[in-house]
């Protein structure tokens, strides 16, 4: 459905896509998961043909994207970053004007505006103004507005940015819900836990570049890293240490304030081997915790850094 190929963005010398390569097939949810600064907007708005690109090609349900390819844009359906609706408008002119520009008959705009109504949860503010709206409700106008005319492509950039956690979650089942109707979505973010939930490939985007992609669990299955098992309230001396070091699975261990972390490359019986291994050797300890790798492992086994600022 969309092909970029080695696209390259320059904003004077600083280099914000670096040869950039991606496929997004129909029906996917598929995330652009990134730190601040990696090239997802930037990505977002080459591909809608807002911004100039200085090399690459795009393709968009299998034609070329240019500034005028209106019957592409007709299927699109755009919620960026910033909120842009007008202000003099109530939440249901805002939504009937964004929909009019592409559903001309108002019988069937009025049927479309009154279900983006229902999808985003806003029965109960119709008549209000934006600056009425807190800032979750104003992003669900904001995403209303964007699909109202049910496109079959939909961008979404960081739409949970700085909301409370009932509209995070309305807007989240609300992206999976477009996606069971039919539309294909592109969801930008940098919260990893959202991509994971909802976005059935991903892409992980750094100095913008893609420098990996898959499903949550092909990344996952890049690293070396099963496991992560954390001991409080531990007490240990060297030779404890090495023996903990040399038990099968393990790669490796760091010992800090009487607190104890054990990464192991996946088996199933990590966490078991352990315990028997510090019962065994009459060491006592307090709370233990086993963690699976996440997102930000993957990003952090990549590039030596957090996912997150
Ligand atoms: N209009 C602009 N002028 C100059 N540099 C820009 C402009 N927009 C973005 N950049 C730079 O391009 C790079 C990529 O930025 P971009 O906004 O695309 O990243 P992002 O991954 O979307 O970040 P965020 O998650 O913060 O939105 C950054 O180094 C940024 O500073």
């Amino acid at each position: 459905m969309i092909h970029i190929e080695n696209l390259v963005k320059r904003y004077g010398n600083n280099l914000a896509l670096d040869h950039l390569n991606l496929d997004i097939q129909e029906g996917e949810v598929f995330g652009l998961l990134g730190p601040n600064g990696s090239g997802k907007t930037t990505m977002i708005n080459c591909l809608l043909a807002l911004l100039k690109y200085d090399k690459g090609d795009i393709t968009i349900f299998g034609k070329p994207m240019r500034v005028d390819s209106y019957d592409i844009k007709q299927e699109i359906g755009i919620v960026l970053q910033n909120v842009a609706v007008f202000d003099t408008l109530t939440v249901y002119e805002n939504i009937d004007y964004f929909c009019g520009l592409y559903i001309p008959n108002k019988t069937q705009r009025k049927r479309y505006v009154e279900e983006a109504i229902e999808f985003v949860g806003l029965e109960n503010y119709v008549k209000q103004r934006p600056k009425k709206l807190s800032g979750g409700l104003l992003r669900r106008l904001n995403i209303a507005c964007g699909i109202a005319h049910k496109p079959k492509l939909i961008i979404l950039d960081e739409p949970t940015v700085a909301v409370d956690p009932q509209s995070r979650n309305n807007i989240l089942e609300g992206i999976q819900k477009l996606n069971a109707e039919g539309s294909t979505i592109i969801y930008t973010s940098h919260y990893m836990e959202e991509v994971e939930q909802i976005c059935s490939r991903i892409a992980i985007i750094d100095h913008g570049r893609v420098i990996a992609q898959g499903t949550s669990e092909e990344l996952k299955g890049l690293l070396k890293i099963g496991e992560t098992i954390k001991i409080d309230q531990i007490i240990l001396e060297e030779n404890d240490l090495a023996l903990l070091n040399s038990l099968p699975h393990v790669f490796d261990l760091t010992y800090d304030f009487q607190m104890l972390e054990i990464r192991c490359t996946g088996d199933k019986h990590n966490l078991v081997r352990i315990l028997d291994h510090l019962q065994a050797c009459d060491i006592t300890f307090g709370r233990v915790l086993s963690e699976l790798p996440t997102l930000n492992d993957v990003f952090l086994e990549i590039t030596g850094k957090q996912l997150r600022d």
